[in-house]
């Protein structure tokens, strides 16, 4: 803990997103900062939560589904979330373990893999993954000079690069925590480019951690969806998603994360049964309601309600991406992710969040607390109500056109 730099980026945007309300009360703040969905759970989602609720009222109910719950999550959640989400994959219901979230997953792993790790990350990325291994032990110490902790890797992904990494630095990574869609940049890997990242796995013996928080966001036919589309993944990738983006369950909490029977350490040992032990010691099952929305949002109607849900945010996402853009802006992501990254030249990305808070009441998320490399960025979040992005169009364009 005492190697940490600084605060977990998002309560800092809370803080200072407080402070600039105090300071000026009557002040519209208008949050495109945190990505917090906004929008009510669609209702034949919160059908299923209701009903999973009034369940727990009745003998039955309470005897079938109320005491603790298999740690790995609902045997039906589980094959269900097997069955609609990895179809045509190895993966089988075994290999998919129900949580409380994938933040909550990540560290939980971290954990698993026991300190020194050596660990390599997308730079700039959502800022748990570095975090978390700082907490857990896998850091050696921070260097001010280049603003990263050392024993982590971290592999830029910029303009110059079209957003995806040169791999060869993470050859010597034993975890490499890669997100598709990525958060902060939006970018979304095709599948040559997972083509190559898992093959590089598979040959160095590297453990991937792949992120699909935001994959329901891709429209792209050549950017998978799962990392387990692409051949030999199943050997060589953890895959953690969640509810959090697709229906909103940001406050709910369910996740899932998925260990393929084919991953196996260097030793031949299971990674799975490791994963298995870690979930029964250390984690008592996520919420059986939450679980019973769950099972809802894969039904058809839950699973056209979530394509609306991400449709909605995507079109705010455009509103975004076209409105810097009109400005004079170069502009990134905000296609296959609700992210938009905008970049200002090599500014000092808080400073720019500083100003655009201070002139428009926007908050944003400065692009250096997702890495180094996310300098002279600022991040926009399209998780808003359509009247709060189309009157931050407004603003931005009244206030920050070049
Ligand atoms: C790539 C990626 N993976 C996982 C998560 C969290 O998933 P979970 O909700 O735990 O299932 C997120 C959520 N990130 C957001 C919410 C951040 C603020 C929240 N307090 C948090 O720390 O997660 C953001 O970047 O604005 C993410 O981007």
């Amino acid at each position: 803990m005492a190697q940490l730099k600084a605060g977990y980026l998002f309560p800092e945007i809370a803080r200072i997103r407080n402070a600039h309300l105090e300071k000026n009360p009557d002040a519209k703040i208008i949050s495109l900062g945190i990505g917090d969905t906004t929008e009510p759970i669609p209702k034949p989602i919160t059908d299923g939560m209701v009903a999973a609720a009034a369940a727990l009222g009745t003998k039955e109910g309470y005897s079938a589904k109320g005491g603790y719950g298999p740690e790995a999550g609902q045997m039906e959640l589980r094959k269900t979330i097997a069955e609609k989400l990895y179809k045509g994959t190895p993966i089988t219901y075994e290999d998919v373990f129900a949580s409380d979230g994938s933040k909550c997953d990540i560290s939980r792993m971290l954990q698993m893999f026991g300190s020194g790790r050596k660990i390599a990350v997308q730079d700039p990325s959502y800022p748990a993954y570095v975090d978390s291994s700082v907490i857990m032990g896998h850091s050696t110490g921070f260097n001010d000079a280049v603003k990263q902790y050392e024993n982590i890797t971290y592999m830029p992904c910029g303009a110059e690069n079209d957003f995806f990494p040169d791999l060869s630095a993470a050859k010597s990574a034993e975890l490499i925590f890669f997100c598709s869609p990525n958060n902060p940049t939006g970018a979304a890997a095709t599948r040559a480019q997972l083509t190559e990242l898992v093959n590089q796995a598979l040959e160095s013996g590297s453990i991937i951690i792949y992120d699909a928080a935001y994959s329901a966001f891709v429209g792209n036919p050549d950017c998978p969806k799962t990392i387990y589309e692409i051949p030999g993944a199943e050997k060589c990738a953890i895959e953690t998603c969640s509810f959090s983006k697709y229906a909103g369950f940001t406050g709910l909490r369910l996740g899932w994360t998925v260990f393929p029977e084919a991953l196996k350490f260097s030793d031949g040992s299971s990674v799975r049964q490791d994963w298995t032990r870690m979930m029964g010691t250390s984690f008592n099952g996520a919420s059986t309601v939450a679980q019973g929305a769950g099972l809802a949002c894969l039904t058809d109607a839950g699973l056209a309600a979530m394509g609306d849900m991400v449709a909605f945010y995507k079109e705010n996402a455009a509103i975004l991406k076209r409105t810097w853009e009109e400005m004079g802006y170069k502009v990134y992501g905000g296609t296959d992710a609700p992210y938009v990254w905008v970049s200002f030249e090599g500014r000092d990305s808080w400073e720019v969040f500083t100003e655009i808070l201070d002139k428009t009441d926007i908050v944003t998320t400065p692009g250096a607390g997702f890495g180094p490399a996310g300098n002279g960025y600022v991040r926009c979040s399209a998780f808003g109500s359509r009247e709060n992005i189309n009157e931050a169009a407004r603003r931005l364009k009244e206030s920050f056109s070049k």
